[in-house]
């Protein structure tokens, strides 16, 4: 996905200097539909990794596997058509982080992004508007990615920044911050609580606060125990 990524943005830059409006939409279309067909394989092979390893079985895990691919096939098989109904539109990106921008690791706390993949994100954030949304507490994203120029947003949604001032091109933006779950701050604090003392017997869980959220990492227990 990185190479992909990589190779999208660095066709825009040979393809858009000196050209018209058109001309850059095209190229950055071409990026886009390049970027696709290069690793799509590699990132569905660390899905389906990361599905097997956190289902309480593995039996189980394998089934859901087949049916959620047959069920929910790729977007880029459809590619020409997704590029027909954008014309004339602003196209926006989208990106989650865990599994996506970094690999999945047993401690969240070291899921770090590479330096590679930090670069693919800014040259692809100086194409198109560029938000990473997240299950994870807003603040912890920000300070794995690093880039001024995104919108961030937290706890699945919840917590919503812009970019930081001078950071984007999109001015009318800058401001942006949306909280509207702020008043429910103490009762996540609380499920917060309950849920460490409720997984305190329990070897190998985690609890994290995500601020608006919580998350239970299971990734670590014994599945006899789940
Ligand atoms: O909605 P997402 O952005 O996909 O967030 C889901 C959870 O992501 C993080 O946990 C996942 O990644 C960890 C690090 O690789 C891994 O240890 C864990 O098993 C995964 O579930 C994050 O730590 C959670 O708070 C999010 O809920």
């Amino acid at each position: 996905m990185v190479r992909f990524i990589e190779e999208i943005t660095k066709t825009v830059e040979k393809e858009t200097g000196n050209k018209s409006n058109t001309d850059v939409a095209t190229a950055k279309k071409k990026v886009l539909q390049d970027l696709i067909i290069n690793d799509g394989g590699g990132l569905i092979n660390s899905w389906v990794d990361s599905m097997r390893a956190c289902s309480p079985t593995h039996l189980k895990s394998l089934m859901k596997q087949s049916s959620w691919l047959t069920e929910h096939p790729s977007a880029l098989d459809m590619f020409e058509e997704i590029l027909h109904v954008s014309e004339g539109k602003q196209i926006v990106m989208f990106l989650d982080y865990d599994g996506t921008l970094s690999p999945i690791v047993d401690d969240p706390d070291r899921a770090f992004m590479s330096k590679k993949m930090r670069r693919t994100v800014r040259k692809l954030a100086n194409c198109f508007p560029t938000a990473i949304v997240s299950g994870r507490c807003r603040e912890k994203v920000y300070n794995f990615v690093k880039l001024t120029e995104l919108y961030y947003a937290g706890s699945h949604g919840m917590d919503i920044k812009g970019p930081e001032q001078g950071g984007s091109k999109y001015k009318e933006d800058q401001s942006l911050l949306c909280q509207p779950a702020t008043e429910f701050l103490p009762m996540v604090d609380e499920v917060y609580q309950k849920l460490i003392e409720k997984t305190r017997l329990t070897p190998g869980a985690k609890v994290e606060n995500n601020k608006f959220c919580v998350s239970v990492h299971f990734r670590r227990v014994d599945e006899k125990v789940l």
